[in-house]
């Protein structure tokens, strides 16, 4: 249960001031020192801790050169290649085009990653993380989209202070708050629509597990993309009455992609901004999938006061997005998408606590979380109306 602004994220004040700030600068000056790091690498008390940092930093330091291991396995399609078993070292670089010496490179990243690993008899085989990549084809679609968002982060330093635009993230989300308000062009909406269908599969599942629809008539999704989610609603919920609402262009697509699943007849698309006027009134559920963190408080809260306006007395309003500050992913929200989004131009994360305060303000009452299976990709608040 989030009881919205009855917690503090400030822990309580210490019982000896000064005490705690005291001990926390001493503690920073040992281990800034390398004579105590040198110490501390060898004392057996202390060696696990120490040899967990020194790697922590390392891999903060590398990060990107994983990527880049990661970006090269799916350009190469490598998992694709392993999908049917095990190769040896010099099969598979003769299948990517690569001299065999260029070839075991690659390998031998990408295994020291987990993402295949080296049998007894030296050939190469899928390890756990490569074979889920094969199982889910929409992340492979997101590392090759961060070749753009790698663009826009090679100088952060002028990103944070606003001296980097225009940046590529901006240009590919057109609707991103400050961008340009003239209607989306149908090409540059094909390719974030096309990216935001494919990587659907990887919450809608997860979303719709946790969201209470028992006893609903109407549930529409706005900024609804091109419908994966209501199709994925549609097949559970037989009964349940189905909107789409997106930009009109995306609705389009939307209604495009729906006839061709057959579920024409069970979705009515609706074209429209959800930023200037109020939304249709009619569903008595309203979910906002990863819509909410793309813009910035004033559109978000403009979008939840709509949202209130167009619910009946009872209804509910589902928010299902990467939270920031949750548990075990905190870099997930905090980092990634930050970052990402600070590329963008528009939107932020928020935590559980904020989305609440935010709820509260629009009108809206009884927020609760609904414990989703991966928190990491997608947290849901439910609200009513
Ligand atoms: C006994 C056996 C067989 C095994 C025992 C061991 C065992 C249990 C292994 C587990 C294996 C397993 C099931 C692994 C599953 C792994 C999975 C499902 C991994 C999923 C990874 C998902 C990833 C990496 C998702 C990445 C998502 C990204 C990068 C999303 C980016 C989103 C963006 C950019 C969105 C943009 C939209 C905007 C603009 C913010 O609104
Ligand atoms: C990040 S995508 C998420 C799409 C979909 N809910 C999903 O999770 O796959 C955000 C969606 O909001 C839509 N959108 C952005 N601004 C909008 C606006 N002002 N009115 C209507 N839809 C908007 C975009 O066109 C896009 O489809």
């Amino acid at each position: 249960m989030v009881t919205p602004g009855a917690t503090t994220e400030v822990g309580p004040a210490p019982r000896h001031p000064g005490w705690r700030e005291r001990w926390l600068a001493l503690r920073n000056r040992l281990v800034a020192s390398p004579g105590f790091q040198r110490w501390a690498a060898g004392f057996p008390f202390t060696r696990r801790i120490a040899r967990r940092n020194t790697r922590a930093l390392f891999d903060l330091c590398a990060g990107f050169v994983y990527a880049q291991v990661l970006f090269a396995c799916v350009r190469f399609d490598l998992f694709g290649l392993l999908r049917d078993g095990p190769l040896s070292p010099e099969t598979i670089a003769r299948r990517l085009g690569l001299p065999p010496d260029r070839g075991l490179t690659l390998l031998r990243a990408a295994a020291s990653l987990n993402l295949i690993r080296r049998l007894p008899d030296g050939r190469f085989a899928l390890a756990d993380l490569g074979a889920a990549l094969i199982g889910n084809p929409s992340i492979a679609l997101m590392i090759e989209h961060h070749a753009m968002l790698y663009a826009d982060l090679a100088d952060p330093v002028a990103l944070l202070r606003g001296e980097a635009e225009p940046t590529r993230l901006a240009s590919y989300w057109p609707y991103a708050d400050g961008g340009s308000t003239a209607p989306v062009d149908p090409e540059s909406v094909a390719a974030y629509s096309g990216l935001m269908a494919a990587s659907q599969a990887l919450i809608a599942a997860d979303v719709l597990d946790a969201l209470p629809l028992a006893g609903r008539t109407c549930l529409m999704d706005v900024g609804g993309g091109e419908g994966v989610f209501l199709a994925h609603a549609a097949r559970r919920h037989p009964d349940l009455a189905l909107r789409l609402l997106d930009l009109p262009p995306v609705a389009e697509r939307a209604g495009t992609r729906l006839a061709a699943e057959g579920l024409g007849d069970r979705v009515c698309c609706l074209g429209q901004t959800f930023l200037d006027g109020p939304l249709p009134p009619g569903a008595d559920v309203i979910t906002l999938v990863r819509v909410v963190h793309d813009h910035d408080d004033a559109s978000a809260m403009a979008l939840l006061r709509a949202a209130h306006a167009a619910l009946p007395p009872g209804g509910l309003l589902a928010i299902a997005e990467p939270f920031a500050g949750t548990a075990g992913a905190e870099p997930v929200g905090d980092a990634y998408l930050g970052f990402y989004l600070l590329a963008m131009g528009s939107g932020r994360p928020r935590s559980a606590r904020e989305l609440s305060e935010l709820l509260v303000q629009a009108g809206f009452s009884g927020i609760r979380e609904r414990q989703t299976r991966r928190p990491l990709l997608a947290r849901l608040l439910t609200a009513g109306r």
